[in-house]
């Protein structure tokens, strides 16, 4: 375990309505006790439109979990039918934007080109992005695992300061553990995840290669939460489907804060 305090954040990607968000979002805050903040930060990364809803019960019950968006636009303003920017993001208290999740560069083409504009767009609106990187199968099968995330890694944060990188997160999440059930191996996830924190020493020094965090995404549960940020790289995850359930993923944040619910 290392002394980077870990992240969990829930990704519910196109799932939950304002409603159902609100009630989710009621029954996490009521099932994890406030003392387990200090061992773990907790996010939830819902759809755009159940942002506001989140917004307004968190900042009303100033509730110590935090929140984010799943994508935002490399765009500023202007004529981008469908897009939602950066700064609106901020307006509603946003502290996360997921960007360059594998569904994103696969089914909406995201090269690591526009990743990289849309984490800049991040950065500039004071949102931390999480930068997702990982590898399809056929990549692992080939072994070639550490170039491919490594090289999603270095291309995301071309032309950044050293100061900018400093505050992201960077999510490792191979494609082929995403939905499947199909977790990696605590070692696969450490080798990845010790790779890609490398790579940020290597290229802007040891402060930021030590305090970036590298969280593992894909079929992260309570079950297996434990194993995985016991990993000396491995500074919490990015959940899917565990975040869906308030007392599943409620029991994975106690997990990933040292210990059980009472
Ligand atoms: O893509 C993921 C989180 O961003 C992982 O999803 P699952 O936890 O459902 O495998």
């Amino acid at each position: 375990m290392s002394t980077r305090k870990p992240l969990v954040a829930g990704n519910w990607k196109m799932n939950l309505n304002h409603l159902e968000a609100i009630a989710l979002v009621q029954k996490i805050a009521f099932s994890l006790p406030e003392k387990y903040y200090a061992k773990v930060d907790v996010a939830v990364i819902p759809p755009f439109t159940d942002i506001r809803s989140v917004q307004t019960l968190v900042d009303g019950d100033k509730l110590l979990l935090t929140y984010g968006a799943q994508d935002v636009s490399q765009h500023a303003s202007g004529a981008y039918t469908g897009e939602v920017s950066g700064a609106m993001l901020a307006k509603l208290g946003c502290t996360y934007a997921v960007v360059g999740h594998s569904e994103r560069r696969e089914y909406h083409a995201e090269t690591d080109e526009v990743v990289a504009k849309k984490v800049r767009a991040a950065l500039k609106n004071d949102l931390t992005p999480i930068l997702c990187v990982g590898e399809p199968l056929d990549v692992r099968e080939a072994g070639t695992h550490i170039e491919h995330t490594t090289g999603q890694l270095l291309a995301a944060l071309k032309g950044l300061k050293t100061e900018q990188v400093a505050d992201i997160v960077v999510a490792y999440e191979p494609v082929w553990a995403i939905g499947t059930g199909r977790v990696a191996t605590p070692a696969d996830a450490e080798e990845v995840c010790a790779a890609l924190r490398g790579a940020l020493t290597d290229k802007y020094g040891a402060e930021v290669g030590d305090g970036v965090r590298v969280l593992y995404g894909g079929s992260v549960k309570s079950g297996n939460i434990a194993d995985l940020v016991a990993c000396e790289n491995v500074d919490g995850a990015l959940v899917g489907g565990a975040s869906l359930d308030g007392d599943e993923f409620t029991k994975l944040c106690a997990m990933a804060a040292g210990g059980p619910l009472p």
